[in-house]
């Protein structure tokens, strides 16, 4: 455990879009604050950091990927995931329009609403816009995620604050999941009905009889 803070859960995160939106740099804008004009396009990575969030020790692992090709060892990073950072670049309409068959994808892998949060990446090129913010914005409400505009070569603060967010409703998620589930309404049913006809000074009032004088109310199985 960190000194920074107590323990918190950790998290899986991987990074999907079209080939050339700036997947490799924003998440390298995000771990060492820097930006590289040029990465090797085809190359896949899994960074791992440790970082504070909420007063939190939090262990991130984040994979790159490259392109957007889908394979099965694609499915297999998909399935590894908690969260997915969605990236389009404001001046690619297409990689934009990409973006719900890859969020349908992952639902389809994951047989749930996966955890994503879209940013349209690239807003210093904002002369050569094609998306716009409202667009986007859209988007993720169809999608019901978070949002951001940045751009990984100017570096803004909404880098870290969707990686931090991403996270943070990873661990929502995680809690509620492990949360013990609710008993069946059947088994709820069952129970007040078995100490009803427990207690005897209720027996004689509350268990129906047939003609032949056997109980007749249906306990859930
Ligand atoms: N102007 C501008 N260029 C960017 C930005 N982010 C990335 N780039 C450039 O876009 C190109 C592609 O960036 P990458 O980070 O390699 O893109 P990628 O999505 O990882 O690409 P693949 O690895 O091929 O999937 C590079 O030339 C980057 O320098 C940005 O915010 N603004």
């Amino acid at each position: 455990m960190s000194s920074t803070g107590k323990k918190g859960s950790d998290s899986k995160i991987v990074v999907l879009g079209k080939a050339g939106v700036g997947k490799s740099a924003l998440v390298v804008r995000f771990l060492t604050r820097r930006f590289i004009w040029e990465y090797d396009p085809t190359l896949e990575c899994t960074y791992k950091h440790h970082t504070t969030i909420d007063e939190e020790s939090v262990n991130m692992e984040i994979l790159d990927t490259a392109g957007q090709e889908w394979t099965i060892q694609r499915e297999g990073h998909v399935r590894w995931a908690d969260g997915f950072v969605l990236v389009y670049a404001i001046s690619d309409r297409q990689s934009f329009e990409e973006i719900s068959n890859i969020k349908q994808n992952l639902d389809d892998i994951k047989k749930t609403n996966s955890m994503c949060v879209l940013v349209g990446n690239k807003t210093d090129l904002c002369h050569e816009r094609k998306v716009s913010y409202m667009e986007g914005q859209n988007v993720a409400t169809d999608m019901s995620c978070a949002f951001y505009e940045t751009s990984a070569s100017e570096g803004g603060e909404e880098i870290s604050e969707f990686f931090h967010e991403l996270h943070r409703e990873i661990k929502r998620r995680k809690q509620v999941e492990a949360k013990p589930r609710r008993r069946s309404s059947a088994h709820q049913v069952r129970n007040v009905l078995n100490k009803m006809f427990k207690s005897p000074g209720n027996k004689q009032q509350m268990s129906p009889t047939s003609p032949t004088g056997k109980q007749q109310v249906a306990v859930p199985p």
